[in-house]
């Protein structure tokens, strides 16, 4: 049987360890549990910038959603407590970090890295559109890498990091919408398709598709799907990239048919 009852917390549970990053709504450390010597992280927010910045009622419900979440490619939400000032969240520690910084590092990943990311996102994707949740903020900032190489999903959604330590362009999130989402017309979980198409494109190329200096020659390339993939790029990812990146929603790639994808089946022999 699974774990007992969920236990009350509060935060003297816990020595507090490193800072491992700094959102809009918090700071996020990394703590052990004194009584199971469990690794986690703990974002701290102010109870008064959560009602300030209206997302009380967001916040209520997404801890609903995330608590619910079993899937070994999404960073869990174990639970949640408060005290008089804060409010305080237990999320799944995950040891690389942040995928984005190994991404900057490396330039770009090559055909089996890359692959085996999206094979990932892909199920995680999957997942939780038959859930009914769409994720809608997926790029490389999104993403943590676990101890054992696989990739987790986690929810930045509500935590704008410093420009600094992001992307140059300041509107770094522009390159990932889709154009349903750039023309502010209705959009489904297919958006989540579509930005998985931008980051297998910058995970082999080390740049977004359609990555400009200003935000309405970005939109004006997003809206054409101006799409130029590099002669470098393999005709298998090429053409996984260009089956995601479909103007209309219906014509994108089902996620369910990644997994089958000619460009998934030649590399995933290679996968540690
Ligand atoms: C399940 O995850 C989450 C669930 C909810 C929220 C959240 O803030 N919800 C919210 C807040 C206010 C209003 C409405 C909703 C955030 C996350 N997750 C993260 O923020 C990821 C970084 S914290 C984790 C983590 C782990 N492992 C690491 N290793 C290195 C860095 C690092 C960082």
């Amino acid at each position: 049987g699974g774990p007992g009852p969920a236990r009350v917390f509060t935060l003297d549970d816990f020595e507090i360890g490193k800072k491992l990053g700094k959102g809009k709504f918090g700071r996020v450390y990394c703590v052990r549990d004194r009584k199971t010597g469990y690794i986690c992280a703990l974002k701290v927010m102010d109870k008064k910038e959560l009602i300030e910045y209206k997302v009380e009622k967001q916040f209520r419900r997404e801890v609903e959603i995330q608590s619910n979440l079993r899937h070994p490619n999404i960073s869990r939400l174990y639970g949640h407590f408060h005290d008089e000032k804060k409010v305080y969240l237990l999320i799944e520690y995950v040891a690389q970090g942040e995928l984005f910084k190994v991404l900057r590092r490396k330039g770009k990943f090559n055909d089996v890295r890359a692959s085996k990311y999206i094979a990932q996102m892909a199920d995680a994707l999957s997942y939780l559109h038959k859930k009914h949740i769409i994720h809608r903020d997926i790029k490389p900032e999104n993403i943590l890498l676990g101890l054992d190489g696989n990739i987790k999903i986690s929810d930045f959604g509500w935590s704008v990091h410093a420009p600094s330590s992001r992307r140059t362009t300041m509107c770094g999130t522009l390159d990932y919408l889709s154009p349903e989402m750039v023309e502010d017309r209705k959009h489904d979980y297919r958006v989540d398709i579509w930005s998985l198409g931008i980051l297998t494109y910058e995970f082999l190329v080390g740049n977004p598709p359609f990555e400009e200096q200003g935000h309405t020659a970005t939109y004006r390339r997003i809206s054409k799907v101006d799409l130029r993939i590099p002669s470098f790029v393999s005709p298998e990812a090429a053409d996984i990239i260009k089956r995601f990146l479909q103007h209309s929603p219906e014509k994108r790639f089902p996620l369910e048919q990644v997994a089958n994808h000619p460009w998934i089946i030649k590399n995933r022999p290679y996968w540690n």
